[in-house]
């Protein structure tokens, strides 16, 4: 039986007739840092939308801090802080309200969200941006407010879709950095990346995922011997042994 603070229990998810995903099971655990890969459509974006409830299965379930997203999403987002993959709206908000927004929304008491959210614009360079719109910032500067905002209620679950994207090196030293230290409290992290190099060096666990199934999973050792590749193999050699069989 799987077993963690983030467990995905055979979901299944179609789009009109096409399965997007399908019978799809992992879980991570405490401490852990899990990086969902796969090639572009391999149905990465669908599950994590699952797991936050954004997207509804149409089989399987996905149970988060004990709590099943499908019937008691309200506790899923409270102990979740989600990063979506592409950033949604807010335009007209400076990036200070936008945090207080974020704060409000999650309760947390002003002294705490001022002090944390502080720490945070700090920790990744915001200071300057503090009275912009959310609507004038580069890519990579929404991309980390966003990820600040999914860290300010202290989640035990982090669901981050391709966080790192677009942001400076600076800022992913920062954001691995933050994770880590996270984890090493007992947090659960799930993100999904393209960025193997990365991913190589950063996750605990990953889950390679290919026209909606999980195709291996496990340490980098486990899924080179999966792969069926020696020591020396790199993640992007098992991806494409396993991905594209070359
Ligand atoms: N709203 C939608 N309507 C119809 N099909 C969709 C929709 N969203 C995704 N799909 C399809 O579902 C499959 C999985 O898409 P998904 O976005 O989950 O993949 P992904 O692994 O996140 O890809 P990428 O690496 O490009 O972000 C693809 O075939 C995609 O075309």
């Amino acid at each position: 039986m799987l077993e963690g603070l983030l467990v995905v229990k055979g979901l299944e998810k179609r789009y009109g007739g096409k399965a997007a995903v399908e019978g799809l099971s992992f879980a991570v655990r405490p401490g852990e840092i899990y990086a969902l890969l796969g090639p572009n459509g391999a149905g990465k974006t669908t599950t994590l939308k699952c797991v936050v409830g954004l997207l509804r299965p149409d089989a399987g379930d996905v149970v988060v801090c004990g709590h099943s997203v499908l019937r008691e999403r309200r506790e899923v987002l409270r102990c979740t802080g989600y990063v979506p993959e592409n950033p949604v709206g807010f335009d007209y908000l400076r990036v200070s309200e936008f945090l207080d927004f974020v704060g409000a929304l999650r309760r947390i008491p002003r002294d705490v969200l001022s002090e944390r959210a502080e720490r945070y614009i700090s920790m990744f360079g915001l200071e300057q941006y503090r009275d912009a719109f959310m609507g004038e910032l580069s890519r990579g500067t929404v991309q980390k407010v966003l990820v600040v905002a999914s860290l300010l209620h202290e989640p035990r679950v982090l669901v981050m879709d391709e966080p790192m994207s677009g942001m400076d090196p600076e800022s992913q030293k920062t954001l691995k950095d933050e994770l880590r230290r996270l984890a090493g409290r007992g947090a659960a992290v799930l993100l999904s990346s393209h960025m193997l190099d990365v991913v190589e060096r950063f996750a605990s666990r990953v889950g390679i995922i290919s026209g909606g199934r999980l195709i291996a999973e496990g340490s980098l050792e486990d899924v080179k011997r999966a792969a069926e590749l020696g020591e020396d193999a790199t993640l992007e050699d098992v991806f494409m042994r396993l991905v594209k069989g070359v």
